[in-house]
């Protein structure tokens, strides 16, 4: 029942293990394989642990009369959706070209469609698909809680290695529909498999927040310019940003920490100066009974008793006479 698992060669996700970054490239590469490259030698630079690309067989994804419909938006790179679709598609040779290039730079480079180990979205409730899965990445993105319990369920009989990203799939996405909230639904209904983000919103922040929710893999799309054509590159970060989120997402790691609550020795200084400890209110004269309206709390000098323990003191006597204000020393206590 693994709560972790190695999705690329050497690398292991899930339990403690870093979140898994995923530079998407998808179409932003414009059709253009020298785009591509340098994407994905900015998604290296920046620190992601992987590029990704998509890839679609065309004839198999859509039917021909969703080939052939005019395809009228500002993003578009031809007259119907299969001209612009084709443009964006690289062949066979050029995703071979790109493998070698990304393995020559050191990065991992995956892509998601039918015969790859991301099964983006739309995809997700086709559950025929899924009898051949390796380690993969599923989102969830335009499905139902149904649709997933389902997924998982049919997935998990076939393929104990993979893991779940909550996605919504609009581009840029707004705040008010990412409900990260889906994470911890996840976490409790699916305990046996790492979930995850794939986020299509503009900036870091939430996909940082997803991370300390629990994400072990996170997915964004990346682009070298904003203003360029194409359908993701408003909800896409830019190379400062990505570099950003890695730089944010291994920090919160980090700040994760321990769930076990205790003063660190990287507090003591701050206690030694600022800590409170007990005073005397007023004037005590030694053998006189304590009692707690002669005590305040205050930042003493020297440090005295801890407040935790000031109960402790009631009905003792001091040894000594203090004046207001003076610390209650342990050695003052008869
Ligand atoms: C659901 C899904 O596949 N979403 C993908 C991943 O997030 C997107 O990159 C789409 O491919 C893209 O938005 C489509 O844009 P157009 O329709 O202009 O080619
Ligand atoms: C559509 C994709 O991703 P998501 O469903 O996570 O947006 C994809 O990876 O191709």
């Amino acid at each position: 029942m693994p709560l972790q698992f190695e999705l690329c060669p050497g690398r292991m996700i899930g339990g403690d293990h870093p979140c898994f970054i995923i530079a998407e490239i998808g179409q932003n590469h414009q059709g253009d394989i020298e785009i591509a490259k340098k994407m994905i030698k900015m998604a290296k630079d920046c620190g992601a642990d992987c590029a990704k690309l998509q890839k679609s067989e065309l004839e198999y994804k859509f039917s021909k009369r969703a080939l052939e419909r005019p395809y009228n938006s500002k993003h578009s790179w031809g007259k119907t959706y299969g001209e612009h679709k084709r443009h964006l598609e690289f062949s066979h040779d050029q995703y071979r070209e790109l493998k070698i290039y990304a393995t020559e730079i050191g990065i991992f480079l995956t892509a998601s469609g039918m015969d790859e180990c991301k099964f983006r979205s739309q995809n997700v409730s086709n559950v025929s698909l899924e009898s051949w899965m390796a380690p993969m990445v599923v989102s969830t993105g335009m499905q139902s809680m149904e649709t997933i319990r389902r997924v998982y369920k049919t997935v998990k009989e076939h393929n104990q290695n993979f893991t779940l990203l909550q996605c919504t799939s609009a581009y840029p996405l707004d705040p008010k529909d990412v409900n990260l909230s889906v994470i911890a639904e996840y976490q409790k209904e699916f305990p046996d498999v790492p979930i995850g983000y794939s986020g299509h919103e503009q900036g870091i922040c939430i996909t940082v927040a997803a991370v300390a929710m629990g994400a072990k893999v996170v997915e964004r799309h990346v682009t070298l310019d904003k203003t360029w054509k194409g359908n993701d590159h408003e909800a896409s970060l830019q190379p400062t940003e990505l570099a950003d989120l890695v730089r944010a997402i291994r920090q919160v790691e980090v700040a994760m920490g321990s769930p076990v609550k205790l003063m660190l020795p990287c507090e003591k200084s701050c206690h030694d100066k600022l800590g409170k400890s007990v005073v005397a209110k007023v004037a005590i004269r030694k053998g006189v009974a304590l009692s707690l309206d002669m005590f305040a709390v205050k930042v003493g000098e020297p440090k005295g008793i801890s407040p935790e323990n000031m109960q402790q003191l009631v009905g003792k006597k001091l040894k000594v006479d203090v004046e207001e204000d003076d610390s209650i020393l342990a050695n003052m206590i008869e």
